[in-house]
């Protein structure tokens, strides 16, 4: 095959295997003939305030999400909602990234959504389809090609502990707390959070952790395996994420594009079927065998010890 060949048959790979994890955007429609996530983006948009900030910091390849609203302990307003999925966005197509940390703004994680927004629409259509929302944008930011952290600093309530669930690790600071306060709000989750609560502690431990409305600290988090690490460090915000982005250091050493392709194949392992993951793990080991990283480390004659 010719160089060019070659070329091309890598880039259908890596097409083909980025395909298979990045979600499906089937547009179901409305009764007035606009797609059903049109009619909630409108009503999404009518609740402003707060913001979804994002810095991708090239030196390190880390990005850094943060909820931003900390008049209302970083609820999500409607128009955050929207701004969450822009963001997945952008970092769907970060080629350089590795990581991202997930975070809330001014000591807090995140409060859930705004309850001001969710008053206006507490009609079982409009839950639904903003569920629907926010189930897939929270699909896509568990399959980002990044190793992704929900950095937990203070409360994650609600739709805020949910979120911390779609990440691929969770580190806490010592006043941290997981609460899915769902059962209070008569409510159960809905952004997929009971799905993959069930999948990090198992469905025992969800059972306990959403029909108790559990406030989990961090030891107990640790315990039950929805939580990898406790921060002890008291000196601001500043420190927290240089400690968070210092626990990342080993998982992220080495080239972005293998650090990439190392997420794929696990998204695929935990997302598929055997045959299928199978598939796409040789099309993503096609994308790297024979790369320059692979041809760098056979040239120096490697020793693993
Ligand atoms: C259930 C799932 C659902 C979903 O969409 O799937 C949700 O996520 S619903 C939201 C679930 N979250 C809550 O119910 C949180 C309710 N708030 C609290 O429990 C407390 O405010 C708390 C514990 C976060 C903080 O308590 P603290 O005493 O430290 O502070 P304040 O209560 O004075 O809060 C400061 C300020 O923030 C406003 N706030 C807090 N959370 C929300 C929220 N989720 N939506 C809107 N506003 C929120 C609170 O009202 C205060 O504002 P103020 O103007 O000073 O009254």
């Amino acid at each position: 095959m010719s160089v060019c060949g070659a070329a091309r048959c890598r880039w259908i790979q890596t097409r083909s295997a980025v395909s298979l994890l990045q979600q499906n955007r089937t547009v179901r429609r409305h009764s007035t003939g606009a797609p059903e996530s049109n009619v909630i983006r409108e009503k999404l948009q009518a609740f402003p305030g707060g913001s979804i900030d994002l810095q991708k910091r090239q030196e390190s390849g880390i990005a850094v999400l943060t909820v931003n609203n900390p008049a209302r302990m970083n609820a999500f307003s409607g128009c955050m909602m929207l701004e969450l999925e822009q963001r997945v966005c952008e970092l769907e197509t970060w080629t350089e990234g590795k990581a991202v940390v997930v975070k809330g703004a001014a000591g807090n994680f995140c409060s859930g959504s705004d309850l001001n927004a969710v008053r206006a629409i507490a009609n079982p259509q409009d839950g639904m389809r903003m569920c629907e929302f926010m189930q897939n944008t929270l699909t896509r930011l568990l399959r980002l090609p990044l190793i992704s952290m929900a950095l937990v600093e203070g409360r994650a309530l609600g739709g805020g502990a949910e979120l911390t669930t779609a990440c691929d690790f969770r580190l806490m600071t010592s006043d941290g707390v997981i609460q899915f306060v769902h059962k209070h709000m008569g409510l159960v989750p809905g952004w997929g959070g009971a799905a993959r609560l069930v999948g990090i502690v198992g469905s025992q431990n969800a059972l306990k952790l959403l029909s108790g409305a559990v406030k989990l600290d961090p030891d107990c988090g640790r315990q039950m395996g929805l939580v990898d690490e406790v921060l002890h460090c008291s000196s601001g915000e500043a420190e927290t994420l240089a400690h968070a982005e210092q626990w990342l250091g080993p998982f992220i050493k080495g080239p972005a594009p293998v650090i990439q392709a190392i997420k794929k194949v696990v998204v695929s392992g935990r997302e598929l079927p055997l045959e299928q993951a199978l598939k796409t793990e040789r099309n993503v080991f096609g994308t790297v065998w024979g790369g320059p990283a692979n041809l760098q480390a056979l040239a120096l004659k490697p020793k693993h010890k």
